[in-house]
């Protein structure tokens, strides 16, 4: 899977998608993060990339031409254009299920916007798709496309050790996940619960499930209220 990411910010994409599970899976060939620096392609004498906003109000907007060549640019020799999600705080808010439906493109372009947003022409003519992280503000979307990247690229087939790895975890079955205990089985005499000892795997299971229900229940009632609905029958 290929993301292409136009960002003011290159290097920071860089330095932190080298690491790590996303950087080992670069290694691997099984993810590429392209970060496309949008100065570049700016036809101002000073690089300029952003101005006044017309009608007036604090702050910058990014202007058009830089963002739509260096789009224009990338996507030169393509015959299917790939999805643009613009990373913004008026975006369908990121999700587990989100992320499994993005993990199945074979290619992505994230939109960084800086300063105040960006012209409203570029969302018209180039992004298909607006994508949250969640409702705050931050002062870029270099941020914001991270979060995507590593939340979509661990669902992608080899990217994580083994693929049970996330079924079972948060979010992915519905419910939050159970306590999770390693070695030493008595850490300043908090012992490691006795089921997790007995080698009885039902049982384990059974158990794991009830912690996840109960935790869920306690700490996110409107996931829980979703799992209750779906699930009422076993309850
Ligand atoms: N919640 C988010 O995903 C998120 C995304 C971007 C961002 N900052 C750049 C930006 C972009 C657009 C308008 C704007 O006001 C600020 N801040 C938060």
């Amino acid at each position: 899977m290929k993301f292409d990411v136009l960002t003011l910010f290159p290097e920071l994409f860089n330095i932190v998608m080298r690491e790590s599970i996303i950087g080992r899976a670069q290694e691997n060939g099984i993810i590429k993060v392209n970060a496309i620096n949008i100065r570049d392609y700016s036809k101002d004498k000073h690089k300029k990339v952003d101005d006044y906003p017309f009608g007036g109000g604090t702050g910058m907007v990014m202007t058009c031409q830089p963002v739509i060549d260096a789009y224009n640019d990338i996507t030169k020799d393509m015959t299917v254009k790939p999805k643009v999600i613009y990373m913004s705080p008026q975006g369908r808010v990121l999700n587990q299920k989100i992320a499994k439906e993005l993990s199945t493109e074979e290619h992505l372009i994230l939109l960084c916007g800086h300063y105040e947003g960006i012209d409203e022409r570029i969302i018209e003519e180039i992004v298909d798709e607006e994508i949250s992280i969640g409702d705050y503000v931050l002062t870029g979307g270099e941020l914001p496309a991270m979060v995507l990247i590593d939340c979509v690229s661990r669902l992608v087939q080899g990217v994580l050790a083994s693929e049970n790895s996330y079924s079972e975890e948060s979010h992915f079955n519905g419910l939050l996940e159970y306590p999770q205990y390693t070695r030493p089985a008595d850490y300043n005499g908090k012992k490691v619960p006795d089921i997790l000892l007995s080698g009885h795997h039902a049982n384990i299971e059974k158990w794991r499930t009830q912690q996840s229900i109960e935790r869920t229940k306690q700490k996110r009632p409107d996931m829980y209220e979703v799992y209750e609905r779906t699930h009422k029958k076993n309850l």
